[in-house]
C-alpha cells in the first residue's frame, strides 16, 4: 500500500516505521509546516491516509483525504464534537472512514472487560465508580479519548450514570462519573476504572508500555480498510 501520513509526530513516526517494515511505502509525511506538499501529491496513487495530528487539525486533514476518495484511518482525539460532519462527508463521497480512540488490541479487550464489569456493578449497591487516566505532559486534550470511551461503556451499563466530569473542573453530582486526568512523563497511556465502597475496592487497569500497540493497530486497520466503505470502527475490525 502507498500510505499518506497526516500528522508526523510521535505517533506518525512510529506508524511510518511499522508500515515500512510491513512492506508499505509512504506517499508523504505531512506536518503543520509542510502541508504545501499535499498540493504536489497524485491522490489516485494513495491507498490510505493515516491521520494522527491534533484536535484542531483533524477535521481539515480528514476532509482533505475524503474529498479525494482516499480511505481515512484516524486516531486523533479531542475533536469528536464534529464527528457528524465527517460522517456526512463520508456518506456524500461514498468513502471509507475509520475512527478509534485507541487502536491497541489490549485496550480494546479492556473496553470489553470494562463493559462486563459495569454490568455486574449495575446489579450491586454501595460502590462509587471513578476513572483515572495518566499521560505524558505533551498531551493536548483531557480527558483522553480512551477515558471517554470507557465512560461511555459504563453509561451503557450503569443506570445511575449518564455523564462525566473532570475532577477539579466541575462540581460532582450523582449522575456524573468523575475522571481524574494526570500528566506525568513519559506515560504513553494508563487507564484505571475503579469502584470503591466502604468495604473494598475493585480496580481494573490498562498500562501501555510504549506507543507500539497503538501504531501497529492503526497500520493493521489501514490494511483491512482496503475495498471497504462507510463509517467503520473497532467493532467492525475485531472479531470479539
Ligand atoms: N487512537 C489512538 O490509538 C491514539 C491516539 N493518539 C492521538 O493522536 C494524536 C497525535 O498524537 P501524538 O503523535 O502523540 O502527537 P504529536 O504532537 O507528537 O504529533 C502530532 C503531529 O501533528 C502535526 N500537526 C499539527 N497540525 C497539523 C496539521 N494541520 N496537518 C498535519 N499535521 C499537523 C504536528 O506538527 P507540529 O509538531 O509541527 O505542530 C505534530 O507533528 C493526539 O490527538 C493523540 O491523542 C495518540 C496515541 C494513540
Ligand atoms: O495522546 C496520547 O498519547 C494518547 N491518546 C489517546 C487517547 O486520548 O486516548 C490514546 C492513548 O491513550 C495515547
Amino acid at each position: 500500500m502507498n500510505i499518506l501520513i497526516l500528522g508526523y509526530g510521535k505517533m506518525g513516526k512510529i506508524i511510518g516505521e511499522i508500515a515500512e517494515s510491513r512492506g508499505h511505502s509512504l506517499a508523504a509525511k505531512i506536518n503543520i509546516d509542510n502541508r504545501d506538499e499535499l498540493n504536489d501529491l497524485d491522490a489516485s496513487t494513495i491507498d490510505v491516509a493515516i491521520e494522527f495530528s491534533q484536535p484542531e487539525a483533524a477535521v481539515e486533514n480528514i476532509a482533505w483525504a475524503m474529498e479525494r476518495a482516499i480511505p481515512v484511518v484516524s486516531g486523533t482525539t479531542g475533536w469528536l464534537s464534529r464527528k457528524t460532519e465527517i460522517e456526512k462527508l463520508t456518506a456524500d463521497q461514498n468513502g471509507a472512514f475509520f475512527y478509534a480512540s485507541n487502536y491497541s488490541i489490549g485496550v480494546n479487550i479492556f473496553f470489553k472487560v470494562n463493559e462486563f464489569l459495569a454490568k455486574l456493578m449495575n446489579e450491586t449497591s454501595g460502590y462509587k465508580a471513578t476513572l483515572e487516566e495518566i499521560h505524558h505532559t505533551e498531551k493536548k486534550d483531557a480527558p483522553s479519548g480512551t477515558a471517554i470511551t470507557l465512560a461511555e461503556g459504563i453509561f451503557k451499563n450503569v443506570e445511575q450514570l449518564n455523564d462525566w466530569h473532570l475532577v477539579g473542573q466541575s462540581t460532582e453530582n450523582e449522575q456524573s462519573l468523575p475522571i481524574t486526568a494526570k500528566r506525568i512523563d513519559p506515560a504513553p497511556g494508563t487507564h484505571i476504572v475503579r469502584y470503591s465502597s466502604e468495604i473494598d475496592e475493585i480496580e481494573i487497569t490498562h498500562t501501555a508500555h510504549s506507543r507500539q500497540g497503538f501504531a501497529l493497530g492503526a497500520v493493521l486497520v489501514a490494511e483491512w480498510i482496503q475495498g471497504r466503505k462507510g463509517v467503520l470502527s473497532m467493532d467492525d475490525f475485531l472479531s470479539f
